[in-house]
């Protein structure tokens, strides 16, 4: 099972992640609490260690500033998290080879089936918005044909039974990891561990 740590911002969320390894880290550059400059995360992606995959997550971003990012080697994979439709996400892959993540927005399995066909290379199965620490109903999730991250609302006493219900690629936390909207380092430790060693 992989696991994807989202929306770091500080400085010390990098060492956090050196030392849980998880497989992939996000950078949100969408508004959020947990937004981050084009500029801070090439200084934190430059910290990052080199077996960690660092994700940038968008919300209807320019495709310009998205394709730079990637091909300025700061991200090595997009993570759309807004209306991006399939011709956006065919003009983006016109602008990178690097791997796209289309969000999915699950309230019925049709959500899904409709995305069945993406482009995207992975989608990401959530409950909403996005960094909410809401889930939704895994039993909706049912066979997917392209690998996908399984988000929303995922932490230490849920993931088991989430990873059970929809057998993810990969799963992806953020609120799940923090204590008072900052990433907690045992945390971050404890659930990278479970995934490896459970
Ligand atoms: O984290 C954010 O602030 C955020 C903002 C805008 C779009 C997506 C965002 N985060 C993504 O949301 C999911 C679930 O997060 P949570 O575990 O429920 O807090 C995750 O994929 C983040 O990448």
């Amino acid at each position: 099972m992989k696991i994807k740590i989202c929306g770091l911002f500080q400085n010390c969320d990098i060492d956090f992640v050196n030392e849980a390894k998880p497989d992939f880290i996000g950078f949100v550059f969408a508004k959020s609490r947990r937004q981050v400059s084009m500029e801070w995360a090439k200084a934190m992606r430059s910290n990052l260690s080199p077996e960690i995959t660092p994700v940038g997550v968008f919300v209807n971003e320019s495709l310009t500033k998205i394709a730079n990012l990637l091909n300025d080697n700061i991200i090595e994979m997009a993570q759309l998290h807004g209306n991006e439709g399939e011709t956006y996400i065919r003009e983006l892959k016109t602008l990178t080879a690097k791997p796209i993540i289309k969000a999915v927005q699950v309230k019925v399995h049709a959500d899904i089936e409709a995305m069945q066909d993406s482009e995207a290379d992975f989608l990401l199965l959530d409950q909403g918005a996005g960094g909410t620490g809401q889930t939704f109903d895994w039993s909706l999730v049912g066979e997917v044909k392209k690998p996908f991250f399984l988000a929303g609302g995922l932490k230490a006493d849920n993931i088991e039974q989430a990873i059970r219900a929809a057998k993810p690629f990969a799963v992806d936390l953020s609120s799940g990891v923090e204590t008072d909207g900052k990433k907690d380092k045992a945390k971050i430790l404890e659930i990278v561990r479970r995934m490896r060693y459970e």
